[in-house]
């Protein structure tokens, strides 16, 4: 039987490895930089295009090779110009990309998994468990594909689309080697967030690497018995081992830490709640973001009122912690990560997201 021979990932590979790609053609060194310039500068989407190469060397990378695709399968766009795209990746799964637009620039929110394995209880992108993680490609895939279709340049980048981007570290330490590259995207690790639900050990290794971005902790809870409930991660590394972790990240990078919680009516959100969040973080160079929870069908979770987010916070910043509620972008579209592949496999009658 002859089996389907699987094509390099191209996008995926780092300068080096093109270069050691070439050489097993006879190529020289330089087409390596001419190569990586096509895929990440350009944005070449077939090998046809790359007019500067031989065409017997574009003949065989096109027969090795693939270039990862990302397409738009759907966008919703709201009145405050934040653009929600749903993309196809090869395979025919789905992921989503939100595009918002800052006074400081256009940043791109983008998922690091097909789905997600970590069953918090408030969220959309668990549902239907984790299909497969991201490669580095479909990583950058995003924020080309963004970039290509509005005509217009993403400035910063935020890991908090579906996925858990520490339960696929190696594709992920690889995309940020890439979307660095002074010869691709540019982009300095200062303008990334990455968002995390807390594996301890994973924050560790991410530490290692001194990573200049900003690590997000999704707390959303100040006692371990409320984050077990929502927060099934919880289990295995509960709070004292989190922000022990997040502590030995700031020793060890110099990065305040963000740190993001959810408030929902009733379960996390008294008074109370924010005196104990302030002795947990009191001790803490950090920042806390809150943000009023996106109402996912199914999960009997709400929103208490504005009035309560603002009585919370008022709690932490009157201790001295720095807090703030998020300003909600393209509330009118399907809001909570997760919701728009879900949506869609739903009309499509996808058994696994159903
Ligand atoms: C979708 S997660 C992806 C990154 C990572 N897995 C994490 O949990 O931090 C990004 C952020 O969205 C939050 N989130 C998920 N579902 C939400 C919802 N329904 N309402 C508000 N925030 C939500 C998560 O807790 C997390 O802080
Ligand atoms: S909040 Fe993050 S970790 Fe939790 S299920 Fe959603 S994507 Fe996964």
């Amino acid at each position: 039987m002859n089996e389907a021979v699987e094509k390099v990932d191209i996008l995926s590979m780092l300068p080096g490895e093109l270069e050691a790609m070439l050489a097993e053609l006879a190529q020289p060194r330089f087409r390596a930089g001419q190569l990586f310039s096509w895929l990440h500068e350009k944005r070449a989407g077939s090998f046809e295009e790359m007019t500067n190469l031989p065409s017997a060397l574009r003949n065989a990378l096109a027969e090795r090779c693939e270039i990862a695709p990302v397409a738009e399968r759907r966008r919703q766009q709201a009145k405050d110009g934040t653009v929600k795209f749903l993309f196809a990746l090869g395979d025919g799964n789905t992921i989503e990309s939100v595009l918002m637009r800052h006074d400081y620039g256009n940043s791109l929110c983008i998922s690091s998994q097909v789905g997600c394995r970590m069953g918090c209880k408030f969220c959309a992108s668990t549902i239907g468990g984790r299909i497969r993680d991201l490669r580095p490609s479909e990583m950058l895939g995003q924020i080309y594909a963004a970039g290509r279709l509005t005509g217009e340049r993403i400035d910063s980048i935020v890991m908090m689309g579906i996925g858990e981007p520490l339960d696929n570290f190696q594709n992920v330490g690889r995309f940020l080697e890439l979307v660095h590259h002074p010869k691709g995207l540019n982009l300095s690790h200062r303008h990334i967030s990455l968002s995390t639900c807390g594996l301890v050990p994973m924050i560790d290794e991410l530490a290692k690497q001194k990573y200049q971005l900003t690590l997000s902790v999704s707390l959303h809870a100040c006692d371990n018995e409320t984050r077990d409930r929502i927060m099934p991660v919880n289990h295995s590394y509960p709070i004292e081992e989190l922000l022990a972790a997040c502590k030995r990240y700031f020793a060890e990078t110099g990065r305040r830490i963000s740190y993001e919680y959810s408030l929902i009516a009733g379960v996390n959100d008294s008074p109370e709640q924010a005196k104990r969040l302030l002795a947990l973080l009191r001790d803490q160079s950090c920042h806390v973001n809150l943000i009023p929870v996106n109402p996912v069908a199914g999960t009997g979770f709400q929103r208490g009122s504005r009035r309560d987010a603002e009585a919370f916070r008022d709690v932490l910043t009157a201790g001295g912690l720095s807090a703030t509620i998020r300003r909600e972008l393209g509330t009118e579209i399907d809001a909570a990560c997760g919701q728009l592949r879900r949506n869609e496999a739903r009309k499509e009658g996808d058994p696994v997201c159903g």
